[in-house]
């Protein structure tokens, strides 16, 4: 095997099984197995993902607001794993655009759809996430997963791309690019990493991003769009494409749903910044709820590190009081590992966790 081939199994689109408008959805798709924390009610409706002010963060001129917004981060990640971030900088039309091309690529019909179909050597292209069972339940949702940085990921699909969806992801992605790398240092900044750790890892990391496609389900309550997961990433920044609502996130035993601002996106702290934080900043599970009458489109920007470093804490947050909270490990193998299983919680993370007595 390559070094990030995966395993395969076909599996047909959720849009159109969507279509045929079955009142009863295939058993595969039904969720029986979900101990799912329960969901906020009114009195849980005061929590809310922080939001943070991009331009606060980089004000050079007023240290004070500065600090004050770099604790936010810092509480954000500490504690929610998630928040949501305005005036980010990235241009609205490079947004936009990348709205339009999602969408319009999901309202094409299957045939066309079907050219950027997933091979069976790797995870990229139109299809469905990691299915390694006949047994498997499968999520209510079509995806469209890409390697796109740095560029000698990307797979063959990517130079298929027609050209209007290809300049439009390499414009997102390159500022999305920057984007993260900045959040990263800012992260490393709040937890008195030196910014060349930081660089050292990330800079010219691997980046992909799902087109996430969750068509409406007679009985919502009975799937998933996306099944309650932690992100391998250090970082992923989510795009809301249209109005429709679904994002979950697991709060002290609760899922809080994300009400997404305008112009904001929506940003969380992935696996591998759980373990370069040495456990201090937190990967959170979240999930996707359906709709019974409206789609909902989603593109997640997954940064990663490089492929070719070690993954772990960072030396600076290991001292003798404290110890290494997780194993180091090729980052190569580290991402191989997430694409060759099926996606439960976080138990993959979980797996690296040095136990202290
Ligand atoms: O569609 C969403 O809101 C969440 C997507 C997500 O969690 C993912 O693609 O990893
Ligand atoms: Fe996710």
């Amino acid at each position: 095997m390559g070094e990030l081939e995966v395993n395969y199994k076909e599996v047909p689109s959720v849009q159109e099984l969507a279509k045929k408008k079955l009142v009863t959805i295939p058993s595969q798709y039904v969720r029986d197995d979900q101990d799912s924390p329960s969901i906020a009610s009114n009195d849980c409706n005061n929590k809310e993902v922080p939001v943070i002010d991009m331009q606060r963060l980089v004000n050079s001129n007023d240290h004070d607001i500065m600090n004050l917004e770099l604790n936010k981060l810092h509480f954000a990640a500490q504690h929610w794993g998630f928040f949501q971030l305005i005036n980010h900088g990235v241009s609205s039309s490079v947004v936009e655009k990348m709205k339009h091309e999602t969408q319009k690529f999901y309202d094409l019909p299957l045939e066309e759809k079907k050219k950027f179909e997933r091979s069976p050597r790797d995870a990229d292209g139109f299809g469905h996430l990691v299915v390694v069972s006949d047994e498997q339940k499968l999520d209510w949702a079509d995806l469209f997963y890409l390697k796109t940085a740095p560029p000698h990921l990307r797979m063959p699909v990517f130079s298929k791309l027609y050209l209007s969806l290809r300049e439009t992801i390499e414009e997102y992605t390159e500022e999305i690019k920057e984007l993260s790398m900045k959040i990263l240092e800012m992260l490393g900044k709040a937890l008195g990493i030196e910014k060349k750790e930081v660089k050292s890892l990330f800079e010219e990391g691997m980046q992909s991003m799902r087109m996430n496609y969750y068509p409406p389900c007679s009985q919502p309550d009975k799937v998933m769009g996306l099944c309650p997961h932690s992100d391998p990433s250090a970082l992923t920044i989510l795009l809301q494409v249209n109005e429709t609502q679904g994002l979950q996130v697991e709060k002290d035993g609760i899922w809080i749903p994300i009400l997404p601002l305008p112009n904001a996106f929506i940003v969380n702290i992935g696996d591998t910044f759980e373990i370069f934080s040495n456990g201090i900043y937190k990967s959170i599970e979240h999930r996707s709820m359906v709709s019974s009458e409206k789609e909902r489109i989603s593109v997640a920007t997954f940064q990663s590190s490089r492929l070719d470093v070690l993954l772990g804490p960072a030396s600076s947050l290991v001292t003798a009081h404290n110890p290494p909270r997780f194993k180091i490990m090729g980052a190569t193998e580290f991402y191989r590992g997430y694409l060759n299983r099926e996606l439960v919680g976080k138990s993959y993370v979980e797996a690296m966790r040095i136990n202290h007595q």
